[in-house]
């Protein structure tokens, strides 16, 4: 869907570059996940591949095509969800979507769609009244009006509740099914891990690794395994090298003789990850 090659960009205020020299694919029907600490430049890469910024250094092809030599239609293409809702806070919800409908050639059922993300019974409140969850739901259905072939996602679940937090990301989940591509940034590294296909860790504008979950765990995980079994009524703890588990006798022995509590692999979660790619703790705003 989007192929990205040594992609560098300077923001004309600045002395050094803000994205610097980077390379990646973005494959049709996956979701693509971006994280890196604040500052890296994931935003600013968004904002290139929406045509948001222009003047870069390298090559972008959307769809076959230079980015450079698409036109206006390429918004017919893509949904886009950022961080910040705007909307017009005095007109309804309603409003504001019929507003922004006009934009595009194709409709979505914008019904169906409120519904589905529990809107449609405040539709006609003023979106000045919204809280920041329903802002947040609201640009989600601004960023599917027009079908989308692809949607980038900017935080989409920052803000939102767990039950609509899940809301959201089994419409995402819906979406890639339906054969829609995603590219999706958050700190969220749990819902980065449940979405996406690919990952590329992004530090100081440059890419770090870009991989899936899985293997990138594989990668960076402990291969151990940590039993717990119980003895003269205290639960006691061995760790085992994963390895050479087929044959470790004293692992063998223990299985057998006692009672065993809970027997569990060493994973590495996403956000260990990131804190060892970046060098980075995650904050959390
Ligand atoms: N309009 C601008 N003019 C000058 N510098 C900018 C501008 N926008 C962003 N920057 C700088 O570019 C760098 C990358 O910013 P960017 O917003 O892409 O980071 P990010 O990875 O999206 O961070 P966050 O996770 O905090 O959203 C930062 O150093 C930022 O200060």
């Amino acid at each position: 869907m989007f192929k990205v090659e040594n992609l560098s960009f300077r923001y004309p205020k600045n002395e050094e570059n803000t994205i610097k020299g980077i390379n990646f694919d973005i494959k049709k029907g996956e979701i693509f996940g971006f994280l890196g600490p604040s500052g890296a430049g994931k935003s600013t890469t968004q904002k290139i591949l929406i045509k948001l910024l222009d003047h870069y250094e390298g090559f972008i092809q959307y769809d076959g095509r230079n980015l450079v030599e698409i036109d206006h239609d390429f918004y017919e293409d893509i949904g886009v969800s950022f961080e910040m809702p705007i909307h017009f806070s005095k007109l309804t919800a309603l409003e504001n979507i019929n507003f922004f409908k006009k934009l595009y050639k194709n409709h979505t059922d914008v019904e169906q769609l409120m519904k589905k993300l529990g809107l449609w019974a405040d539709r006609n409140k003023k979106v000045g009244e919204y809280s920041k969850g329903m802002k947040i739901r609201l640009n989600f259905v601004r960023a599917m009006l027009n079908q989308p072939k692809m949607l980038f996602l900017d935080e989409p679940t920052n803000g939102l509740d767990p039950s609509n937090a899940k809301i959201l990301k089994d419409m995402i989940k819906i979406y890639q099914k339906e054969g829609g591509t995603v590219f999706i940034t958050s700190h969220i590294m749990s819902d980065i891990d449940e979405l996406c296909d690919r990952v590329a860790f992004i530090v100081d504008g440059q890419i770090k690794e870009i991989d899936s979950p899985r293997n990138l765990k594989i990668k960076y995980g402990q291969r151990t395994l940590k039993v717990e079994y119980s003895e003269e009524n205290q639960t006691k703890t061995v760790i085992f090298n994963l390895d050479d588990i087929k044959t470790n006798e004293e692992f063998i022995k223990l299985i057998r003789e006692k009672n065993i509590e809970t027997i569990h692999t060493g994973e590495t979660t996403l956000e260990d990850i990131f804190i060892k790619v970046t060098g980075v703790g995650l904050h959390h705003d």
